[in-house]
């Protein structure tokens, strides 16, 4: 890279880098299948507190588990695309890359769903007079 283009690159101001991070959320948005599932089960989840009116520290837990689903989906994409760039041809290290990225989104999507279950059954069970 050379100094010009390197100077180009961290001379951004505070609102050219946060544009970039909007940049990337569309691009994740529009590219990947599984972040519009996030984005409608979140909406559904939301829509549901909101029904159930669950309490400030749960919806704390259920803000987290939305927004760190989103993040960590855009991390992994974000590792998928630099593994396809820098070895489009198989490598050991490339799948353990994509692998390891996706077992993490694995990892925070079960702690979401516990959650989820923590804070919602107990609501569902009394709306059916079960609990
Ligand atoms: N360059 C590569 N070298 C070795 N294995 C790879 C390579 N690219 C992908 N793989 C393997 O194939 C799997 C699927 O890769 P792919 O890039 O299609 O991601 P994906 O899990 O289908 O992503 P998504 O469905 O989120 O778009 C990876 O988890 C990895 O095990």
């Amino acid at each position: 890279m050379n100094m010009d283009l390197k100077d180009k690159h961290t001379s951004h101001s505070l609102l050219h880098s946060f544009s970039f991070a909007i940049t990337g959320m569309v691009t994740a948005v529009k590219q990947e299948r599984n972040m519009r599932i996030h984005l409608l089960s979140s909406v559904l989840v939301i829509l549901i507190s909101f029904y159930f009116s669950i309490t400030k520290m749960e919806w704390l837990f259920i803000l987290f588990a939305i927004g760190g689903m989103f993040s960590l989906e855009m991390i992994n994409s974000a590792i998928e695309r630099v593994v396809d760039l820098v070895s489009p041809e198989y490598h050991l290290l490339a799948k353990q890359a994509k692998d390891l990225a996706a077992g993490a989104v694995l990892v925070f999507a079960i702690l979401s769903i516990l959650v989820g279950a923590v804070i919602f059954l107990p609501h569902i069970l009394r709306l059916f007079s079960w609990g």
